[in-house]
């Protein structure tokens, strides 16, 4: 009959102290039997014990360093072996974001985890004082006189490879997808302090999801796996020799959802947000200075990107020579604002070297994005492909971002004045922004007195039915709303200039 884990662990105990009995035997027995039993012992356990097992100890060697391996295990257990347990412990940690205690398993709990074929049993085994050795009195966290608390798995020899080649590796990743996911991200932004230029940040929770974003189905469904692959792309990188790095133009007119792009982009990789203010950027030099001081993982955006080729356009007029000099080695120059002209220069070649030249390569896991109203403004030099990996339009409100706008909205798939506001919007050019206004529940005036009449008359009805209702009559009127004013913008655009001016 196969012996349980537990009993092979307990046997093993007792043959160990057994074997520590005789190597302490009296002189007077003998001493090739003495030898010949203490170094069976162990030889019979190890042959005998089909299992073996690994202690994680909460700190390591160095008694004040925590062994962020036993955190790790701590993190993956909570979120697959909870359920199998029978003592679990709350507790409500000092920097909990919220209420809910965080629940784990309690000492010497025993929970098993399955893993490609191998079971895996887990035991957390509370501090035990150490038996020899002198009295020390410490204030570190891990007191020196006790054995701190461990992790301890036990598994059959057979899994042993798959174990330390896999299992715990793929602990290790959980837990970082979970520190990943649950830390704060922050936004930066740089500002300038006698000459110097600075990040400072700022908690960081975007509202905007990848769902909520109202464009063509397919291009999202692109954007997103693009996204999710850069993001595993490391050993992909490193075997092209290429920075782990992507760049992403966002151009389209204002409103059409470019600055909520990148807050759904920081969403789903959990990254953070670096918004680069060129203008307050003295020079190249300074420009490196807060490259250099961005984290791996994270976006770096630099917003209308034209209003500073504006610039670049204005100083290439300015002289024939610089033109010239300019065009043929990209030394172009980026005046910033008045107050920066005498003082210093960021240049577009400043500006590619930390996209894609020598300095990109310092760090890792980065997204720049450029948005821009003017596509047409850019130089060539920044847009290119393999600097600009991704060209993406966000474009006008058309039938099926305005299904999407409507579901996040007013949550509807359906309503007779979808087809009409279809029609309208083929015919008529109108942000995503300017639709999503218009689908605002604000209590609107015209039906709040017709509302508030049919709840008086619901009066002890169901609740949810009356909300239904509520929210029904808010939709149409929202809607009717937004064909009003699509027909507005038509016939504006139908009316001839001249007319326009007319009636001015
Ligand atoms: N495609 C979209 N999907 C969902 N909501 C959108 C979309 N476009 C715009 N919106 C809504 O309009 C608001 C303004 O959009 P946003 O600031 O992202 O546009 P933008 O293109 O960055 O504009 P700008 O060029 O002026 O900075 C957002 O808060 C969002 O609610």
């Amino acid at each position: 009959m196969a012996l349980s884990v537990e009993k092979w662990v307990g046997f093993g105990s007792a043959m160990a102290g057994f074997g520590l009995l005789w190597s302490r035997m009296p002189e007077h027995v003998h001493d090739e039997a003495r030898y010949i039993i203490s170094s069976l012992v162990p030889m019979l356990i190890s042959y005998f014990n089909p299992y073996e097992q690994i202690s994680i100890f909460e700190y390591g060697e160095e008694r004040f360093r925590r062994n962020k391996m036993f955190d790790a295990v701590s993190t993956y257990l909570r979120s697959t072996c909870l359920d199998a347990a029978s003592k679990l412990k709350a507790e409500l940690g000092n920097r909990s974001r919220d209420d809910d205690p965080l629940i784990s398993l309690d000492e010497n709990q025993e929970v098993v985890d399955n893993f490609d074929g191998a079971r895996i049993w887990w035991r957390l085994i509370p501090k035990s004082a150490k038996q020899r050795g002198p009295t020390v009195i410490s204030f570190l966290p891990g007191d020196s006189n006790e054995q701190p608390r461990c992790y301890r798995l036990a598994f059959h020899k057979r899994h042993r490879k798959l174990v330390l080649d896999s299992y715990l590796p793929s602990v290790v990743r959980q837990w970082r997808e979970v520190l990943t996911a649950n830390r704060q991200r922050l936004l930066f932004t740089n500002y300038s302090r006698e000459g110097k230029s600075y990040w400072i940040d700022v908690p960081y929770n975007p509202p905007a999801t990848f769902n909520m974003i109202a464009m063509d189905h397919d291009k999202k469904a692109e954007i997103i796996e693009d996204l999710t692959a850069f993001r595993e792309a490391k050993e992909y990188h490193s075997k092209v020799g290429k920075a782990w790095k992507r760049g992403y133009l966002l151009h389209g007119p204002p409103g059409t959802g470019k600055s909520t792009m990148i807050g759904a982009m920081a969403n789903l990789l959990g990254y953070d947000v670096y918004d680069l203010d060129l203008t307050s950027i003295k020079d190249n030099a300074e420009l490196r200075k807060l490259f250099l001081d961005t984290t791996d993982r994270s976006i770096i955006v630099i917003e209308d990107i034209d209003a500073i080729e504006v610039e670049l356009t204005t100083n290439r007029k300015g002289g024939k020579e610089a033109s010239e000099e300019n065009n043929n080695n990209h030394q172009l120059v980026i005046e910033l604002s008045d107050k920066n002209k005498d003082c210093g220069k960021v240049t577009l070649s400043g500006l590619l070297g930390f996209v894609d030249g020598l300095w990109s390569a310092c760090g890792s896991e980065r997204i720049f994005v450029f948005t821009t109203n003017h596509v047409d403004r850019l130089d060539p030099a920044l847009t290119r492909r393999g600097r600009m990996d991704r060209h993406i339009e966000m474009s006008y409100c058309r039938f099926d971002a305005f299904k999407m706008l409507a579901k996040s909205y007013l949550d509807i798939t359906e309503h007779s004045l979808f087809g009409e506001i279809g029609q309208l919007l083929n015919e008529v050019d109108t942000t995503p922004a300017d639709v999503a206004d218009n689908l605002m529940l604000r209590g609107s005036k015209r039906n709040c007195g017709e509302i508030d009449r049919l709840l008086d008359e619901m009066n002890g009805g169901p609740v949810d039915l009356m909300l239904r209702v509520k929210r029904r009559r808010e939709a149409d009127d929202c809607l009717a709303g937004l064909v009003e004013n699509l027909k507005k913008a038509k016939m504006k655009s139908a009316t001839p200039p001249m007319e326009d001016a007319k009636e001015e």
